[in-house]
Order: C-alpha cells, then structure tokens, then sequence
C-alpha cells in the first residue's frame, strides 16, 4: 500500500485552487495541522473568517481529492477560521500570555460558552495523565451529588474518555431530539462524555482545532437542563487544548489532581499557572495515591513521600482539598461502572470524597451557605 505522508496530501492539497483569489490551498497558507493515522487522514483549512461561509464546497472538494489519493481509507476536512493576523501560529500554555485571539485552535472561539442554566462550572484537572483525575472527578461529582446538588458531568477528555465505563454506561448512546443531544443519567449524575459520540479508537487522532469544535458543540448542543454544578474532566496537560477550554468555557474555578512525587508535583504547578494567566480561580488542590492503608492490619504506609500536594499548595498559596488514599477499591469499584462513593459510602474513602466535596461546596456557595453568583472572566 503507498505511504501516505504530509508531502503527498499537501502535493494534492495545491491542486485544489480557490476560485475567487486564485491560489492554491497550501499557497494560501490555508492548511492547518495534518494527522495521519493507519490510513485515515485528518486536516484542517484555516481559512480568513469573512471566507467562512462560502469554503464548504472548497472543503468538501479537497476532503475528496485527498480520499481519493491512493492508501488513504478516510479523510476529514474541517473548516475552521484564522485568527487575525494568520492561519499559523500555535504555542504552548507556558510559553506567555495568549495573544489576542489565542493560540492556534482557537481562533473562531472568541467570548464565553453561555451555559445559561448551569450554576457553576467546575473543571478538574491535572498537569500530566494517569495520575487519577477521571477517577476523582467522578467521585467528586457524585459526592456532589450526595450533598443534595444538581449535578452534571461532562467528560472532556478526548484523549482517553472513561466515563462511560467509570458510570457504568459504556456502549450506552444518547438520544438526540431535533434541536439537542440529551445527557445520559446514572447514579443521580447527568452525563455527556465525548466517548458517547465516536469509535473507541478515534479520539487519539483528534488534535487542536478538531477537539475544540466537538467539545464546543457537545457542550452547547447537550440539553443540561438546570445544574447546581457541572464537572468537567478535562484532557490531561497544559497544552493549547486544555488552555482553550479554560478560556471558552465560564469556569467558576479549576481544581487541580496530582499524586505525591515530585514529578507529577511540578506538572500540577503548571496546571495551576495555567488557570492563573487565565484567570480562572484555582479553588484547591487534591493528593490523590497519597497513602496507604493495610486492609487486613491497619498499617498506614505512605508510599509516595505523602503531604507533596499540602506543601505545593502552601507555596502557590492555593486551598488544599483533600487526600485520597491508593486502594484497590478505589480502581475497582470505577472499573465495574459504581465508583466507591455510590457501592461503598460509608467507607472512609468515600467519606475523603464527601469532605472534599462538602469543601468545594462551601467555596462556590460563599461562606454565609448563600449560592454565589457564577464567576465568569471576560
Ligand atoms: N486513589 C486511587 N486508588 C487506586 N487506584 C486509583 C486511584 N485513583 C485512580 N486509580 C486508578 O488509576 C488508574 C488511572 O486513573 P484515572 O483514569 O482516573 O487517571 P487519569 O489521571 O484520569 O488518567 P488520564 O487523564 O491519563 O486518562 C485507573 O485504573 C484508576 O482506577
């Protein structure tokens, strides 16, 4: 089968000339970011807004050629629009302030998701993957959930969505009506994962522009009804995509996962600073595999140099939330789709969970136990 390389999808992205300026696709500095993958092809046409409207048959035309190219099993356009100034750009959440517009990815996406019956909007995040974020997030929400809230949880996580399996709901699909998708329900929680909405393998192909545009129509085409508080589980990072989000969507706050060690403690720094330059509130940090406890004697043993997260909080000057202690429970109870606050709530780590939430609660209702108004940052 022919190799299928950028070189050769571009060679045939240049036979595609936009009739009105004259110039060729790739010439016009038109193509984005191009994503192979065992034969299916991804692109996108980052093209001046004012074209926006009349680029379709321009994008249905250069999906096809490149459909056509032989070795290529799939292919994707997906029109976006340029930031001002130009098509190309990118850039790294701690590599400065994003400019006017914001990095690449982002570029038709100016002001705020307005989620009108949406209380808060809390997100969970971590600086690097696998250190348990899914896992407290979804913990958290149905903690939440325990306190009485109107609780949503949207899985964000392109990258690895384990919602679905985590709330018991895999293979499950929502409904759609004309105008919305409906949230699916499970253990009191509305839910939307953007594992509902596409092949198990195919998030890992998505990159920048294109999670941005599912995330942002799965996030304003679901029908969330009223929530007290919606959780996002957001990709893990601090790259464009998770500073995208923070912008776009009316965060009341950010809370950051992190487990002890050092490492996962520096990139927790980075997601806190990344919350920071975009003035999202970080409303705390959480030590997830922070200990152990010996379920047959008792024994504490602190594995990973316990309390990383407490100190790191002190010195960002940052609440500090909570510990939750490594057990196999914990992992289990999530791999079988009834995570350990709804099968085990009077265990102590489903009460690490319900302190923590109680915490969070607090914090985003004021002191005083009045709801406080959502903060939103222009
Ligand atoms: N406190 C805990 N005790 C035991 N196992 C845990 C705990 N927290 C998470 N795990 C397990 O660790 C694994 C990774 O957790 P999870 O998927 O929540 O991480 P993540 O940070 O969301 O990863 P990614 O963002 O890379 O998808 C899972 O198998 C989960 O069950």
């Amino acid at each position: 089968m022919a190799e299928i390389t950028r070189e050769r999808i571009l060679d045939e992205l240049r036979s595609i000339i936009h009739a009105d300026s004259g110039s060729d696709l790739v010439s016009a500095g038109w193509v984005g970011e191009v994503v192979i993958r065992d034969g299916h092809v991804t692109f996108t046409l980052e093209v001046p807004p004012e074209l926006g409207p009349e680029m379709e048959p321009v994008r249905a035309a250069a999906e096809k050629a490149v459909h056509a190219l032989p070795g290529v099993l799939t292919a994707t356009a997906v029109l976006t629009a340029q930031r001002q100034g130009g098509g190309q750009g990118g850039g790294q959440a701690g590599g400065g302030a994003p400019e006017e517009g914001g990095p690449r990815g982002q570029q038709a996406l100016h002001g705020k998701l307005a989620l009108g019956s949406v209380r808060h909007i809390v997100a969970v995040a971590s600086g690097k993957g696998g250190v348990g974020k899914s896992t407290t997030a979804a913990n958290l929400a149905l903690a939440l959930s325990r306190l009485g809230l109107k609780v949503g949880l949207f899985d964000a996580d392109i990258y690895g969505p384990s919602m679905p399996r985590m709330l018991g709901l895999a293979g499950a699909e929502p409904t759609t009506t004309d105008s919305a998708i409906l949230p699916l329900e499970n253990h009191g929680l509305k839910i939307m994962s953007i594992g509902f909405m596409v092949p198990e393998d195919a998030p890992v192909i998505w990159r920048g522009p294109m999670v941005i545009g599912a995330l942002e129509q799965l996030l304003r085409d679901v029908e969330w009804g009223e929530l007290d508080v919606m959780v996002i589980d957001m990709p893990p990072g601090t790259g464009d995509t998770q500073l995208t989000i923070s912008q776009r969507v009316p965060l009341s706050g950010a809370v950051i996962v992190s487990t002890p060690q050092d490492i996962a403690l520096l990139d927790a720094r980075k997601g806190l600073n990344m919350f920071r330059k975009v003035e999202v509130p970080v409303l705390g940090l959480i030590e997830n595999m922070s200990y152990y406890v010996c379920p047959n004697c008792g024994h504490r043993e602190e594995l990973f140099a316990h309390g990383g997260a407490k100190r790191t909080a002190e010195e960002m000057d940052c609440p500090f939330l909570g510990e939750i202690p490594l057990d196999i429970r914990i992992r289990e109870t999530s791999d079988a789709g009834t995570p350990i606050v709804v099968a085990e709530p009077d265990s102590p780590h489903a009460k690490a969970y319900a302190a923590i939430a109680q915490a969070l609660k607090d914090t985003l209702e004021g002191d005083d136990g009045q709801p406080m108004p959502a903060i939103t940052v222009s």
